[in-house]
This record gives structure tokens, C-alpha cells and sequence, in this order.
């Protein structure tokens, strides 16, 4: 396994969270939480179900509105900036959906040829097809180029679904689960892509997962949610070895103590 550096804390940040409060009704879901993405790193973000991850990712690109705090994005305010410059600011942001979110009724290159056509109108069909090609290449899927989803493996779905997010050259990678059903063989290689994405395209990423094997080989920090807030920040070692009471329990689930 992969020993991943720790982040420099010293370095940019690309998505700073500072005293952010957001409630459904009666219902908090985070109170006063901090948390910084800095350039370059992948994020690990863990919580149990229901803890308000998702929501967190939705508030990050725009889908959902803070009640107060501060989220900036690539040095932008997301709730303080223009419908416009917020579709801008989502280009820049590329989310990867847990069930890859392919169109089934396109082939693989379709697929990826969607977001350039819809996004850069300005690429030529040469460009486009250079681009897709560049893709599934960095993904190792060059060959299913005129496949149809329904012919994929879940984990090749995964793989294209990934390309699919790259194409459009985000700054940021939100990875929703990314290894969720998939056997242990076809995790680790979505985990080492996972890495590969971050040392090729130079990204910066949040992966929200369950899984620890795959918390651990590719997380630079892991970065827990509970009780409304990122309690515990720190490497793989230090949240785990902590003998807190939100992190003990995934531990003993995934490593079977
Ligand atoms: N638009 C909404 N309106 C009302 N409540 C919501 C809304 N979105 C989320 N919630 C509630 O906020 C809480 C956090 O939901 P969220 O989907 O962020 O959890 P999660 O940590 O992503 O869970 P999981 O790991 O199961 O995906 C839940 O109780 C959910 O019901």
C-alpha cells in the first residue's frame, strides 16, 4: 500500500469553509464546521449516514445555499456570486456520481463527447476527438471507445463516469463513494486511479467514503464528520488512532478488530 504524504496545511486553498451553519427545519445538519481543501491534496471525508456529506457537496457547488459561514471556491463566495459566474464556477468542479450517471442510450465516446459539446463550443471535432481519446487512455479504457454502458463492468462504469468528469479539465474532483460495490480486486483499481488522476491532472479532490482501505491509499487526509462538524482532521493514523468515539466504529468495520 501506497504510504500517501501528508498536506501542507501551509500551502493555497482551494475550498476554505469557515463557520459554516446550515438546517432543514428543525433538523441541524452542520453547526460552526471548518474545513479546508488545499491545492493539490485528495480530501477524505468520512460520517455516517445522514451526517450531512452529501449536503456539504451540494453547498460547495451551488445546489444548496449556506444559512451562514463562509464557503469559497476556487476564490469564489458561492452564495454571494452571479447564477453565471456560479455555472462558470461548476466547470471547475467536476462530480463524480456514485452510479457514474452514464447515458445508456450513448456509446462510451458519446458519452464523453456530451459535456464538450454542451461546455466548449468552441472545440473543433478534431479537438473533441482528441480529447476523448486522451481521456479513456488516462482511465486504461481506450478500447471500449464505441462500447454501450450496458456492456461495461460497474467498475469500467466507474472508470468511464470518471473520464467522463475529467474531460472538461476540473480543478477540483468531488468523488462521491467511488468504490461503493465494487469488489476488493476492481477498488484498489479505482483507488490507484484515483491517485493517477490526482498526479497526472494535478487536482485537487473531496472523495467521500465508507471505505478505509480506500480512505487510506488515497488520501493525503482524512477528515471526519460528526456531530455537525469535521471534529477530527489529520492522516489516516492520527484519526484512527485517536480513540475517538465517531471514528472507532468504521475502523472495527472495515479492519474487523
Ligand atoms: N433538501 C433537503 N431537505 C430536507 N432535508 C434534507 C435535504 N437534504 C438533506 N436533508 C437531510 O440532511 C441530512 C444529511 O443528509 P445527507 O444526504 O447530506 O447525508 P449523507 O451524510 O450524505 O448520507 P449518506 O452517507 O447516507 O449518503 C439527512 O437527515 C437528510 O434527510
Amino acid at each position: 500500500m501506497v504510504q500517501k504524504k501528508l498536506t501542507d496545511l501551509n500551502g493555497e486553498k482551494v475550498i476554505e469553509i469557515k463557520d459554516l451553519y446550515k438546517s432543514f427545519g428543525k433538523l441541524n445538519v452542520l453547526s460552526a464546521a471548518n474545513l479546508n481543501v488545499m491545492k493539490g491534496e485528495n480530501l477524505v471525508i468520512l460520517g455516517k449516514s445522514g451526517t450531512g456529506k452529501s449536503v456539504l457537496i451540494k453547498i460547495i457547488v451551488g445546489l444548496l445555499m449556506p444559512d451562514s459561514g463562509i464557503v469559497n471556491v476556487l476564490g469564489q463566495t458561492v452564495d454571494q456570486i452571479s447564477y453565471k459566474e456560479l455555472l462558470a464556477l461548476r466547470l471547475r468542479v467536476g462530480f463524480s456520481f456514485q452510479n457514474s450517471a452514464l447515458y445508456d442510450s450513448m456509446t462510451v465516446k458519446q458519452n464523453l463527447e456530451f459535456p464538450l459539446v454542451r461546455n466548449q463550443r468552441l472545440l473543433t471535432k478534431a479537438e473533441t476527438a482528441k480529447r476523448v481519446d486522451e481521456m479513456l487512455d488516462a482511465v486504461g479504457l481506450l478500447k471500449t471507445l464505441n462500447q454501450m454502458p450496458s456492456e461495461l463492468s460497474g467498475g469500467q462504469r466507474k472508470r468511464i463516469g470518471i473520464a467522463r468528469t475529467l474531460i472538461l479539465q476540473p480543478e477540483i474532483m468531488l468523488y462521491d463513494e467511488p468504490t461503493a460495490g465494487l469488489d476488493p480486486v476492481t477498488c484498489i483499481e479505482i483507488n490507484t486511479l484515483i491517485n493517477d488522476v490526482q498526479e497526472r491532472f494535478h487536482t485537487s479532490a473531496i472523495i467521500i467514503t465508507h471505505d478505509l482501505t480506500c480512505a487510506k491509499e488515497v488520501g493525503n487526509r482524512i477528515a471526519m464528520l460528526a456531530d455537525e462538524r469535521f471534529e477530527r482532521q489529520g492522516a489516516f493514523e492520527d484519526v484512527f488512532n485517536s480513540g475517538d468515539l465517531a471514528a472507532q466504529p468504521f475502523y472495527d468495520y472495515n479492519f474487523i478488530q
